[in-house]
């Protein structure tokens, strides 16, 4: 995050300046934000940067416990510098946070430098190598032109020239999230390679007597689990891909100074985030369990995976946060659209007459299409979203302001906005494969997948369907029908789909997902590095257990 925040928020003579130090590993550098006090609400955050115009530098202070800065990565004891986020004054007048460049220790002997005091936070859940830290400023001085400047300035005589867009401050935020849709894709591409082989390899119970012990693999409840998880593994892979490109985009407009579609992009990427992070994290816990005891086991790779994945919930916005974020943009749309103004693509849909048409018991209607099942995405989205969004307007109606009024819809706006990315992923997955170049047996195989993916994806919200008429009943349980029809059909390639995710074993780290399927041999192995089988007899046998043994077998 430190060098993409250089690279976004430094003119070009500070790119000059500092960007070769960080490529050539001459200074490393975090993005200190986060305070003990606040991470989410960053207007609150209280750490000040007061500008002295005599000597034309930055004061930075944390003037209270909550204002110490709190959990960056590799603060700890790694960084040489950092960027810090600051409530910026200047001739006696607050213009909110800017972000400055600190340095934090010696480039001779690595040593905290004098009104920097810099720790570790202590052991986490996971992420235990990375030394999340703590920054306490004493009144430290940093030149003024250590303040990224590319969007704000403050002249020498302590004059404040504004950004176009104050949040332009925020677009570090916004290229991480976009990175941990992908970092969800790769964390459940791991999951399901894993869980996967294994239950290909992992053979239990006796169906009927004589029988050989099945795969467990071959049972319709493991494939349940595990097969709508790949399919979404899959669906993630090509929703990053499309997120990256609108990010792309987006981006170099806003480098030529065009922001117009910047709360767009705040929107998506905020729900997309929120979105497969929250999808991810339950999906992990599926896949260690579909592996019984050993999926408990260090030698799975499960634990790892899920201590360093979960924070992505929390980390780069909260996701609820994020999600009310997205719901925020979607009932301004809404309102944009009843006023006729034209809403940008991934949300015009918003504007578009969808309301059901409930067609009763039997419906007639080919609910295998995905094309008219992603329509059908399409309308829970837009009648969720415009709920919320009456729920809001009757709130103001009601007397309260906007904010009030939002506040009181929120669970709702979530509700909306998860539909709202939701839709566009079995949308961007469905269309993504359309036009993907690949052998009639590839689109085939990959068809199957979409379709488990829309039809499970429909199956595990229902309720929303049927509340709002989209489906009937009878129609929703055809649906989930279609899903479980599909399972042993994926089953006959879902070893190959693993696979094609190409992880190496050493990426991997899993003795239950090795690609050459040799298990049991390799967990014995693996036991036998525990440090507890250094000694047949373990020296704590002397200390207590011996004793203990000893004095009650005199009694006996
Ligand atoms: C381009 C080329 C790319 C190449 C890529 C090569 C790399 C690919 C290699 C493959 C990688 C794959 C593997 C990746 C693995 C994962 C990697 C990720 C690992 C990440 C580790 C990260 C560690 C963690 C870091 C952190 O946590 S940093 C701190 C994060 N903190 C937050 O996110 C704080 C959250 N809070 C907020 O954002 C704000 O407080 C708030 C938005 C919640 C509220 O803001 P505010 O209080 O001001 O209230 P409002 O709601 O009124 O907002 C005011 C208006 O501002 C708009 N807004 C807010 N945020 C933004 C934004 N980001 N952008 C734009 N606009 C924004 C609101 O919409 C409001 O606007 P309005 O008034 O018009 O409505
Ligand atoms: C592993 C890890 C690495 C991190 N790395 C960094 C880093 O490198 N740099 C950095 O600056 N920070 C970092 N962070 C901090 C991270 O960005 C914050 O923890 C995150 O933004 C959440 O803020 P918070 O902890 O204050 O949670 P809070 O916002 O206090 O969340 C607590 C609860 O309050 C709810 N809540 C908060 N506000 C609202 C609201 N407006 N409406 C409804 N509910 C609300 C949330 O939904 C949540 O349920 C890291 C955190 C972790 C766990």
């Amino acid at each position: 995050m430190f060098i993409p925040t250089l690279e976004r928020q430094c003119t070009s003579e500070q790119r000059e300046k500092f960007l070769p130090l960080c490529y050539d590993y001459r200074i490393i550098g975090t993005y200190a934000q986060t305070e003990l006090g606040h991470g989410t609400f960053l207007r609150g955050l209280e750490t000040t940067a007061h500008y002295d115009p005599n000597t034309q530098e930055f004061i930075l202070n944390s003037p209270t416990i909550s204002s110490i800065k709190w959990w960056p990565g590799a603060l700890g004891k790694t960084s040489t510098h950092a960027v810090v986020l600051a409530q910026l004054y200047t001739l006696g007048k607050c213009h909110g946070i800017h972000p400055f460049v600190v340095q934090l220790r010696s480039l001779d002997d690595h040593k905290p430098l004098r009104g920097i005091t810099v720790g570790d936070i202590g052991p986490k859940m996971g992420f235990g190598p990375n030394d999340n830290g703590y920054l306490k400023l004493h009144k430290h001085r940093i030149p003024r032109t250590n303040m990224l400047m590319k969007y704000s300035q403050v002249s020498p005589d302590g004059t404040y020239t504004k950004p176009p867009r104050s949040t332009l401050t925020y677009g570090t935020m916004t290229f991480v999230r976009v990175l941990i849709v992908h970092g969800s894709a790769i964390a459940l591409a791991k999951a399901s390679t894993i869980a996967i082989r294994y239950s290909a390899v992992r053979r239990q119970s006796e169906l009927r007597p004589g029988e050989p012990e099945p795969q467990i693999l071959s049972y319709p409840t493991q494939q349940h689990k595990l097969f709508p998880l790949l399919a979404t593994a899959y669906a993630f892979h090509f929703v990053q891909l499309a997120m990256m490109k609108i990010y792309t985009d987006v981006n170099d407009q806003i480098n030529n100074s065009n922001f117009s579609r910047i709360q767009e992009l705040h929107a998506l990427s905020s729900g997309l985030k929120a979105f497969t992070s929250w999808v991810t994290n339950a999906g992990l816990e599926v896949c260690r369990m579909s592996c019984g005891g050993h999926g408990y086991s260090q030698a799975s790779g499960f634990p790892r995976l899920y201590a360093d994945f979960t924070p992505s919930c929390t980390y780069e916005g909260e996701n609820t946060v994020l999600m009310l974020q997205s719901a925020r943009y979607l009932v301004k749309c809404v309102r944009d659209a009843r006023s006729g103004k034209t809403l940008p693509g991934t949300v015009s849909y918003l504007s578009e007459d969808v309301s059901a048409v409930h067609s009763g018991g039997s419906s007639g209607r080919d609910l295998s299409n995905l094309d008219f099942l992603i329509s059908l995405y399409k309308q829970r989205a837009s009648n969720q979203v415009h709920f919320a969004s009456d729920k809001v307007d009757r709130g103001i109606s009601a007397g309260m302001d906007l904010v009030g009024a939002l506040n009181s819809a929120s669970v709702h706006l979530v509700s909306a906005a998860k539909a709202h990315s939701h839709y566009f992923i079995a949308k961007t997955f469905v269309e993504s494969l359309k036009l993907l170049k690949a052998s009639s047996e590839l689109q085939n195989v990959l068809h199957q997948l979409a379709s488990v993916y829309v039809f499970e994806g429909i199956a595990q919200s229902s309720g929303d369907f049927i509340e709002d008429y989209i489906l009937s009943g009878s129609e929703a349980k055809t649906i989930r029908q279609l899903a479980v029809d599909l399972l042993p059909l994926i089953r006959v390639n879902a070893v190959s789909l693993v696979d094609a995710f190409s992880f190496r074993d050493e990426v991997l780290q899993s003795v239950l997902g090795r690609y050459d399927g040799n298990v049991y041999e390799n967990l014995f192995k693996w036991a036998q590095n525990s440090p507890l089988n250094k000694t047949d007899v373990h020296p704590s046998y002397h200390k207590y257990l011996g004793p203990l043994l000893k004095r009650n077998q005199s009694k006996l």
